[in-house]
């Protein structure tokens, strides 16, 4: 058997072409929706997700400013442009790509965006909203997740979901994610003592732990729904965590790396620049 493979561009494409609609709604009631995102330094990784964003922003009539800062930028200053950016109206969404400089405090910069354009969903305050069940904006990478799973009609409630990984950007909110759905949720990490008795017991198995082809097909219960969340550069090429080729043998439904969960990211942002543009309107 080999699974079926999941094309989260196209899922992607598909979800863009509806939020082209919106925005172009939402601009004949005189609002363009607009991301901010900043970048602080010269990473090449984050250099061409930033431009990727500004691009697919672009391409659905988005407005996106990107603002580069130098890598010995000041926190300071850094704070201060977030700042110039809360108190712009013109301005719906404000991301700061990550990770920052080692000098500069992340907790500090994410805590300082107003939790009304915090479109990555990583303030305590969303965060807090999301465990409570009443969420704002969804954090993209889980949402993306969220309607890759939703485009195979995959059935959530009572599987037990098994998530790889705790990260305060995937693991964690992904499971929350799927316990709304009523799916029963197991969070394994490194500390977690028999791995693979734990992903064999997974309906839907999500691996986020940035380790290249960690989870391989014999960890994985046939007939699974495998959604890799990996994106490790090496040499050039990227690769995910689940060893793909054995996973596929096991899996029903497989995402590849790239073209499966990466391209949701960038498009649940947009998703989310637009549904803060429409509370903004719906405030004034
Ligand atoms: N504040 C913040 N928010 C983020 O959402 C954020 C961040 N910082 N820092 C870095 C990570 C990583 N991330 C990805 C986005 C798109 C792809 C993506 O589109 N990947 C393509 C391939 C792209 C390529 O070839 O390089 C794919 O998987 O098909 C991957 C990874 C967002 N992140």
């Amino acid at each position: 058997m080999s699974a079926q493979i999941i094309d989260g561009k196209k899922v992607a494409k598909g979800i863009r072409g509806d939020l082209k609609e919106e925005v172009a709604k939402l601009k004949t009631d005189g609002i363009a929706p607009h991301l901010a995102v900043i970048l602080v330094g010269d990473d090449p990784a984050s250099k061409t997700y930033v431009s990727m964003k500004e691009k697919t922003a672009n391409k659905i009539g988005m407005e996106s400013t990107v603002k580069r800062l130098p890598s010995d930028v000041s926190e300071e200053e850094l704070l201060q442009l977030i700042k110039e950016l809360n108190e712009n109206d013109s301005v719906h969404g404000i991301l700061v790509q990550l990770p920052l400089p080692h000098h500069i405090n992340e907790n500090k910069v994410i805590n300082s965006i107003d939790p009304d354009k915090d479109v990555d969903s990583f303030h305590p305050i969303n965060v807090g909203n999301l465990v409570a069940g009443k969420k704002k904006f969804t954090p993209c990478t889980p949402a993306g997740i969220m309607k890759l799973l939703e485009s195979i009609n995959c059935e959530i409630n009572g599987k037990n979901a098994v998530i790889v990984g705790r990260s305060n950007i995937v693991g964690k909110p992904i499971s929350l994610l799927l316990l709304e759905q009523n799916a029963t949720v197991s969070i394994c990490h490194s500390r977690t003592k028999d791995l693979s008795a734990m992903t064999k017991e997974a309906d839907i198995l999500i691996v986020a732990v940035g380790k290249p082809e960690f989870v391989t097909g014999k960890m994985i219960k046939p007939g699974a729904v495998v959604i890799d969340v990996g994106v490790n550069r090496i040499e050039g090429e990227l690769i995910g965590d689940v060893e793909f080729d054995s996973a596929k043998e096991a899996a029903s439904h497989i995402t590849p790396v790239p073209g499966g969960v990466g391209p949701m990211t960038i498009t649940m942002l947009l998703n989310n620049t637009i549904e803060a543009a429409k509370a903004w309107k719906n405030k004034q």
